[in-house]
């Protein structure tokens, strides 16, 4: 089943035109990888995957629903019951400890705080930051704190996962840790993935494209 549908996006900074039509479906399992060299557009595009921007022309259509008809209320609840989102700088909050920041989007969603602790550990656990929980974020390597950013996108089992360049920080070994996390993910919650990168040489999940002068390309 299709969780997420662009048809013909183009998104326009000034003169400059992006994605160029493009057109991309995100259904239940799939993961997508979407390489670029920088300033192509990939974090143009996970932000209107996420549904934080807009596009200028086309259609964005989340589980059927046609988003840009919705108000920006509407559009949040899907974003925080459905999406969950890594971005570049991983945006972590400084003053709350990592714990604190996994289990922050549970606590929007009211859930009770012994479940939604017991769920915080367990995704921190699977990437390997047990023992790191009571840490500020501040306390951490940039690796770690990437993974702090997937957890904290994980943890409300979404049906959407948007990840600009998650494995940038990460060595080998981590980066092999988080794969594993995220495709056991998309199976066992029926998930979709979108995962961006720079590098070219990379591939991983089902549909593979390339932006080029901001214009997708099916590898
Ligand atoms: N708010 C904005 N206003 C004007 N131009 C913008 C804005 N945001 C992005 N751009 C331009 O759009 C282009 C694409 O930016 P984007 O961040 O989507 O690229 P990217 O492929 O994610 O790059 P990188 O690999 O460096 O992260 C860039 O040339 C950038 O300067």
């Amino acid at each position: 089943m299709a969780i997420l549908e662009l048809r013909n996006i183009v998104k326009k900074y000034g003169s400059l035109e992006l994605l160029k039509g493009l057109n991309l479906l995100l259904s239940e399992s799939d993961i997508v990888t979407v390489k670029g060299r920088n300033g192509v557009g990939k974090s143009t595009l996970c932000k209107i995957v996420a549904l934080i921007m807009s596009p200028d022309l086309g259609e964005v259509i989340f589980q059927e629903v046609e988003v840009n008809k919705l108000g920006d209320y509407q559009k949040s609840m899907l974003r925080l019951k459905h999406i969950g989102y890594v971005d570049q700088q991983y945006t972590l909050i400084p003053t709350l400890k990592v714990i604190d920041n996994v289990e922050l989007p549970l606590r929007l969603l009211n859930m009770e705080k012994s479940v939604r602790r017991k769920k915080a550990e367990e995704i921190l656990s699977m990437l390997g930051l047990k023992g790191k929980e009571e840490l500020f974020p501040s306390q951490l390597s940039a690796g770690e704190q990437q993974r702090v950013a997937i957890a904290r996108a994980l943890v409300k089992s979404p049906k959407l996962l948007v990840m600009d360049e998650p494995f940038s920080s990460l060595d080998d070994e981590a980066m092999a840790m988080v794969i594993d996390v995220l495709k056991d993910y998309a199976k066992s919650h029926e998930c979709a993935q979108l995962i961006t990168t720079t590098d070219l040489g990379f591939s991983l999940g089902n549909k593979i494209y390339v932006l080029r002068n901001g214009k997708p390309i099916s590898e």
